[in-house]
């Protein structure tokens, strides 16, 4: 079995608990009285089709499969106005429990402390995962390609744009881009991280740039740590980059943020064409 078979039947295990818990008709019912939600994509690339800066989402990353445990993270709302002050465009909130250490709690306590969108970033498999994530308030939830048929893919895209949310489609190669802009996907994640080895391939973003359309908002995730990863995932194309580890282990959360904003907004970064058109 490999990590990503292992989490996911660790998630519909606690999944049938909650649906066991709570019917979707309640879900429904507290998704509706939830804040609309906001607006991922317009956060994530400012300047709409003329892009110019790479835009950092920071995660809320307590324990993970790969290093285990990583910060107690005992107030995640604190940690997320951090990141908020220091610039964070979105924050991601890893709600998956046994692996990770997350909830829909610290989701709904990160949505209430900031003002910039929010992801759930989980193991998505039922659109039951996708009325919780909007009834604790998000604004993205990511789906992973290599966890999810065609048909199921498309049709969480659908439902989670439908709730007004914007669906963040995780890839690690070129055939999963190719799926996820099939799902009619708006927000591509390239995770440089194989969730089958736990392997991290820092080239990962730039082999499957080519492969996003230009109108779809890339995000590279996992493995950045420094202004210099920000720097070549944007001489890549990334609009976006995705960052949990370097964050929660490192001893000043809001300037950790900062100095990685400062390096994507620097102006010798000049809008990269993904699909080499000028
Ligand atoms: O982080 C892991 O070990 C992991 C293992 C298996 C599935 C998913 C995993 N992480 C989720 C993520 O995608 C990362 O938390 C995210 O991209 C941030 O990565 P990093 O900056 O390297 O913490």
């Amino acid at each position: 079995m490999s990590v990503l078979e292992d989490i996911l039947a660790g998630v519909r295990e606690d999944l049938a608990e909650r649906q066991a818990a709570t019917s979707l008709d309640e879900l429904k019912e507290a998704a509706r009285r939830a804040p609309s939600a906001r607006n991922a994509l317009e956060a994530l690339r400012p300047g709409g089709d003329e892009r110019g800066q790479v835009t950092v989402i920071a995660e809320v990353k307590r324990s993970s499969p790969s290093k285990g445990a990583l910060a107690p993270i005992e107030d995640p709302a604190a940690l997320a106005k951090e990141y908020e002050a220091g610039g964070a465009s979105a924050i991601s909130v890893l709600t998956e429990r046994r692996r990770f250490g997350g909830s829909l709690d610290d989701l709904r306590a990160v949505r209430a402390a900031v003002d910039v969108p929010v992801l759930r970033k989980d193991f998505v498999v039922s659109s039951y995962q996708v009325w919780e994530a909007r009834a604790a308030g998000a604004d993205l939830v990511l789906l992973i390609v290599a966890a999810l048929e065609q048909e199921a893919l498309v049709s969480l895209v659908e439902r989670i744009h439908s709730l007004g949310m914007c669906a963040l489609v995780e890839a690690h190669d070129e055939d999963e881009v190719d799926r996820a802009v099939a799902a009619g996907a708006k927000l591509i994640g390239v995770n440089a991280r194989n969730l089958k080895t736990l392997e991290v391939d820092p080239t990962t973003f730039a082999r499957c740039a080519h492969r996003i359309p230009d109108s779809v908002v890339s995000v590279a995730e996992s493995g950045v740590r420094s202004a210099h990863d920000v720097v070549e995932h944007a001489r890549a194309g990334a609009d976006a980059v995705l960052v949990g580890e370097a964050l929660v282990t490192g001893r000043d959360p809001r300037t950790a943020v900062a100095d990685l904003v400062a390096a994507g907004s620097h102006p010798s970064l000049r809008a990269v064409s993904r699909s080499g058109k000028p």
